[in-house]
């Protein structure tokens, strides 16, 4: 049986999304402040271990079992010019995640991560989306489902990224469709299109928003016109991590547009979601601003495959390290501030 049989069944468990525990975040900042530095002194990494004890539920939050998951989808879009390279290459880019030979495997290891590749259908395109839904109400469900399975149990954290021709052209559409704007906001060079592959992409956004216009106000139809398998399964295993107590790090645009809709159906719907690395692809400042996320990492990375995410991995690694190794103040025999 899968976890979301139903459109039904995945919207009811989009709009009941478990609450974070909020005493292990409490405990987290109640230790920082008796740790062996000025209050705040380790900026960012302290609320990042109370973001993990949050999610995790634990005051003593751990990194033992890193998964990144890399969702790997073909897209009907492709065929419209939207990117320099043709869409053979996602299925040769599995092959080169399996041989070990690509940048996310390197990165993995660096992580201290288990990788996991997920090709869903590579040699069924989804419809092009500027004429007609991408998936039909099955193959999204069943994309959503796969990413919802590959959760391994006891994952401590999951990373996520994908592998997809064409889909910096999806990941603008559904931006769109979910915050507004069109074509020419959130269009980007992707893997690297020239001026007329650009103002293909911005037209096929545009195409595509006019198309399903009357559909998009709701968040799942808005990922099942505009988005892809991959993008699908990257907001199924989100959604399923919350349920789970796993948090998550998102790759760059293409990953964070996947996950969107679980911002639009629910406040604080991808509170247990970080976006790791602020990708150069154009529009995901604008994503980032619209989903109130401040990037952990911006490396002028561009490459999706979930590089961002397992790259933050060590920064997590750190602050937990901190928190959980530092003497208190009254352990070292340190004299607190003044007053
Ligand atoms: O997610 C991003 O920020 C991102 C930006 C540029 C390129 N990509 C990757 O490049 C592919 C999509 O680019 P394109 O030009 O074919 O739309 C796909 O495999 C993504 O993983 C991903
Ligand atoms: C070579 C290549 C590697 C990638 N990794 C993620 N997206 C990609 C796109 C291309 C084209």
């Amino acid at each position: 049986m899968p976890a979301y049989p139903s459109l039904d069944a995945l919207r009811a468990a989009c709009a009941a999304l478990p609450a974070g525990d909020e005493a292990a975040a409490a405990a987290v900042a109640a230790r920082q402040a008796r740790l062996t530095k000025p209050p705040g002194s380790l900026g960012r990494l302290e609320e990042l271990a109370a973001w993990m004890a949050r999610w995790q539920g634990r005051a003593l939050p751990v990194l033992e079992r890193v998964q990144v998951l890399v969702f790997a989808g073909n897209h009907g879009v492709a065929a419209r010019g939207v990117s320099p390279y043709p869409a053979a290459v996602t299925a040769q880019m599995v092959a080169n995640f399996a041989a070990g030979g690509a940048a996310i495997n390197q990165l993995a290891a660096v992580a201290g991560a288990a990788l996991r590749v997920v090709p869903l259908a590579l040699d069924t395109p989804t419809e092009d989306f500027t004429a007609a839904p991408a998936m039909d109400e099955a193959a999204f469900l069943d994309a959503v489902n796969q990413g919802a399975a590959a959760l391994e149990p006891g994952a401590g954290l999951l990373c996520l990224g994908e592998m997809g021709i064409g889909n910096t052209t999806a990941g603008a559409a559904l931006a769109a469709a979910l915050f507004g704007g069109g074509g020419a906001a959130w269009a980007g060079r992707g893997t690297g299109v020239d001026e007329a592959g650009l103002a293909r992409k911005r037209a096929a956004v545009d195409a595509a928003l006019a198309c399903h216009a009357p559909a998009l106000a709701d968040p799942l139809e808005a990922a099942r016109r505009l988005g892809g398998r991959e993008l699908a399964a990257i907001l199924g295993a989100t959604l399923e991590a919350r349920r789970k107590g796993v948090p998550v790090l998102l790759d760059g645009f293409v990953c964070t547009a996947a996950a969107a809709p679980l911002a639009r159906l629910a406040p604080g719907g991808l509170d247990h979601a970080r976006v790791a690395h602020r990708s150069a692809e154009a529009g995901h400042a604008r994503l980032l601003a619209a989903l109130g996320q401040a990037p952990l990492l911006d490396l002028g990375m561009r490459l999706g495959e979930g590089s961002g995410a397992a790259l933050a991995v060590p920064l997590l690694r750190a602050a937990l390290a901190c928190h959980a190794g530092m003497a208190t103040f009254d352990e070292a025999g340190i004299s607190g501030a003044a007053g």
